[in-house]
């Protein structure tokens, strides 16, 4: 009878929860709560994009230019003092961060850094949840739970704008609704990693649903797929 080399088990593997969703569904809400009620790390990947866009239009380029947008995706590190910064929030850097998105570079360049972040939590926590476009899709086609997160573009639009206002950011109503238009448009039509929900996805559509009413149903859906229930 072959004898066990050691008793020692190999360490959990990570649980990981994707969040997809256009912009201002409330992925980035949804996935703090999920975060904090089970003991998880959380990456909001859209900071990301927007980074790479906002360098791209520091150093007088353009956003489009897919040379300029692979450099400055090489560029970044998880340590970078721009993805802290509140210029990142701006319905400018938003626009800048989904043209950068559409080159395959780009993509290909921030990929390990999510990946890693899925594979090995910061912290040694137990699990990581992932927001953004594509990590149903392609980051984490193995996550566990998949959530995608949708609501009608004027909802979106007026969350978008409160949430502005409420943090001094100036904005206009219109512009944040084409904003959002084109960046749906943008980011649904791009040939690499479009936005679309995974074929295993849970859609949740929330334009009639308040914050706490997405939590319960996105904690009963980890629940089903995971067996895990809130730690806190
Ligand atoms: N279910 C909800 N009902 C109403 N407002 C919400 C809901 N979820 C999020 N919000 C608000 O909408 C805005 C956008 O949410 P956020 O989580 O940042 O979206 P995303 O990460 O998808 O861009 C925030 O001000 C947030 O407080
Ligand atoms: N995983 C991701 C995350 C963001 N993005 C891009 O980055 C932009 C900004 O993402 P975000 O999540 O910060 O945007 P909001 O939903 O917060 O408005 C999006 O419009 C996408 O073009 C992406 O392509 N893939």
């Amino acid at each position: 009878m072959t004898q066990p080399l050691s008793n020692q088990s190999a360490p959990a593997k990570a649980v990981v929860v994707a969040i997809d969703g256009p912009a201002a569904s409330g992925k980035g809400t949804l996935s703090q709560r999920i975060a904090g009620a089970f003991g998880f790390a959380h990456l909001d990947t859209g900071v990301l994009y927007r980074a790479v866009g906002v360098s791209v239009l520091r150093a007088g380029g353009d956003p489009a230019d897919n040379a300029a947008a692979a450099r400055a995706a090489y560029e970044l590190h998880p340590e970078h003092p721009i993805l802290q910064e509140v210029a990142l929030r701006t319905d400018e850097a938003a626009q800048a961060a989904s043209k950068v998105a559409a080159v395959p570079e780009v993509r290909a360049a921030l990929l390990d850094f999510q990946r890693r972040f899925a594979a090995h939590p910061p912290g040694g926590a137990p699990g990581a949840v992932l927001d953004g476009r594509d990590i149903g899709t392609v980051v984490c086609p193995d996550a566990q739970a998949k959530l995608f997160v949708t609501a009608s573009v004027e909802v979106r639009a007026e969350r978008r704008l409160r949430e502005l206002q409420r943090r001094g950011i100036p904005a206009i109503s219109s512009d944040v609704l084409e904003d959002m238009k084109s960046r749906d448009a943008r980011d649904s039509q791009r040939a690499v990693a479009p936005l679309r929900p995974a074929a295993d996805a849970f859609v949740l559509d929330t334009s009639a649903l308040d914050a706490d009413q997405v939590f319960s149903m996105a904690v009963a859906h980890i629940g089903s797929k995971t067996g895990l229930k809130p730690t806190a």
